[in-house]
């Protein structure tokens, strides 16, 4: 079906269309032809930039480091003070797995468990804690065996647990009865705002500038694209969006608008009743519940790191917010269920949440990510609805969207082209 195209489905997103359309078109990939052709054709020499990068979170960051690191001159920038809290990737943790519902993401992080080793080396600092996830749901569901199946598939290092050895290894979790249990072995946690700090930093060694506190406040297209921000106007290239839960204001000024949908996440921490007993030297994973009575949709947690005693532990849906006003939304919904699904499997922690902060989720209708060229204007990239699962992907997402901003396809192993041409 895609013989001429090397783009997978992931990728084809957010134009409005079905799954059907988007898995016949080849669009994409005649849009990267024509950024080329028209590039070797029509290049001024009056950008300041080859690129600018809107917008400073992990996608951002790790785009602007690989323009940087093919000798593009990239600005990057951001509206508010940096370090900040207010989009979505802030926090001290992530998860990172290869366990995923779908081969894709699997075939994404092989390579990506690399990219942030790289980064780890080159930078001399500790990223990654390898601790496990714990797959958990219904033996019969769709959703577990999804899971299991792709693990099995991709053979990617695993345990199954069973209802006997299952509180063995982890003694701090009531298993369901006729839930399956795996165990990812590569997962495990990113720190996320020391990885943040770390590209960023690597960027701007490598010549490139960031400029925070300065908010983009009109975008102009053309064959150079003109950018005003609250102290400036630039111009570049080519120019790529990655504000994370403001995309469509800023899509706004292109005439675009994606299907996506902005919520609030609580952020909640909850107390051992043990100090210490859920911690990475007890060797408690990274956890997901893909369906259980209290919940229609992921539970997921981290071991105790970032606040000494405490663990996150948090539900994957949230209520519809603006994300300039993200107090206004005071949905605790999902803490009730958190604290009924904690009360009854994690007896070993006080179910009653010790902190609640706050991030945000840019969702897609099927939450897949939305990387692209604009449809219009061809030296506008596009990374956006990262749907709440991002972050591990932070240095793969930069690769393709630094590729296409350069005019390049998006260069996949052979394994992901192949998986196009079923
Ligand atoms: C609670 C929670 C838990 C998560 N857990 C995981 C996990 O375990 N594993 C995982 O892989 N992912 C996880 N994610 C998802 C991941 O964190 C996100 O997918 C990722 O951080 C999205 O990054 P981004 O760069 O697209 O957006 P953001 O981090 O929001 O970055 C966008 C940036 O653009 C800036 N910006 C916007 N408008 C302008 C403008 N006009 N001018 C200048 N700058 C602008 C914003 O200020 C912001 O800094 C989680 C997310 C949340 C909220
Ligand atoms: O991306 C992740 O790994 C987590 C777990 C599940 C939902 C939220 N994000």
């Amino acid at each position: 079906m895609f013989q001429s195209c090397s783009v997978p489905p992931p990728f084809r997103n957010g134009r409005g269309q079905s799954k059907q359309e988007r898995e016949t078109c080849s669009c994409v990939c005649e849009r990267v032809v024509r950024v080329s052709s028209y590039r070797k054709t029509k290049m001024s020499t009056t950008a300041e930039y080859d690129c600018i990068v809107i917008g400073a979170g992990v996608q951002g960051s790790f785009t602007a480091y690989q323009l940087a690191q093919h000798n593009q001159r990239t600005l990057l920038l951001e509206q508010f003070v940096l370090p900040h809290t207010r989009g979505s990737s802030h926090g001290q943790t992530r998860i990172i797995r290869k366990a995923y519902d779908q081969d894709f993401y699997t075939h994404m992080m092989e390579e990506c468990y690399e990219l942030w080793a790289q980064l780890e080396r080159e930078a001399g600092v500790k990223l990654y804690r390898q601790t496990g996830l714990l797959v958990m749901g219904p033996e019969n569901s769709v959703s577990y065996q999804q899971y299991k199946s792709t693990l099995q598939k991709n053979k990617v290092p695993m345990v199954t647990l069973t209802p006997d050895n299952f509180s063995q290894h982890i003694p701090q979790i009531h298993l369901n009865e006729g839930d399956g249990a795996v165990v990812d072995v590569t997962a495990g946690v990113l720190f996320a705002d020391r990885a943040l700090k770390t590209v960023q930093g690597q960027f701007q060694k490598l010549g490139g500038i960031i400029r925070d506190k300065e908010k983009v406040t009109d975008i102009e297209p053309g064959p150079i694209v003109t950018v005003s921000t609250t102290a400036g106007v630039y111009r570049a290239k080519s120019v790529v969006i990655t504000a994370g839960p403001w995309a469509n204001r800023l899509l706004a000024h292109t005439g675009l608008q994606l299907p996506l949908e902005v919520v609030k996440i609580n952020v909640c921490y909850w107390k051992e009743k043990v100090p210490g007993s859920h911690g990475v030297e007890q060797r408690f994973p990274c956890f997901l519940v893909t369906e259980c009575e209290e919940a229609r949709a992921h539970i997921y947690g981290l071991p105790s790191n970032e606040y000494p005693g405490l663990l996150k532990i948090c539900y994957h849906i949230g209520g519809r917010t603006d994300p300039d006003q993200t107090n206004k939304q005071r949905d605790r919904s999902d803490i009730d269920i958190l604290q009924r699904y904690i009360a009854r499997c994690l007896p070993g922690l006080d179910p009653e949440p010790a902190v609640v902060e706050s991030c945000m989720y840019t969702m897609t209708p099927d939450s897949d990510f939305v990387l692209d060229c604009h449809p219009t204007y061809s030296n506008i990239v596009i990374g956006a609805g990262f749907s709440g699962h991002g972050f591990k992907f932070g240095p793969i997402i930069g690769k393709l969207l630094c590729e296409l901003s350069m005019g390049k396809e998006m260069g996949l192993s052979a394994d992901m082209s192949s998986e196009t041409k079923k």
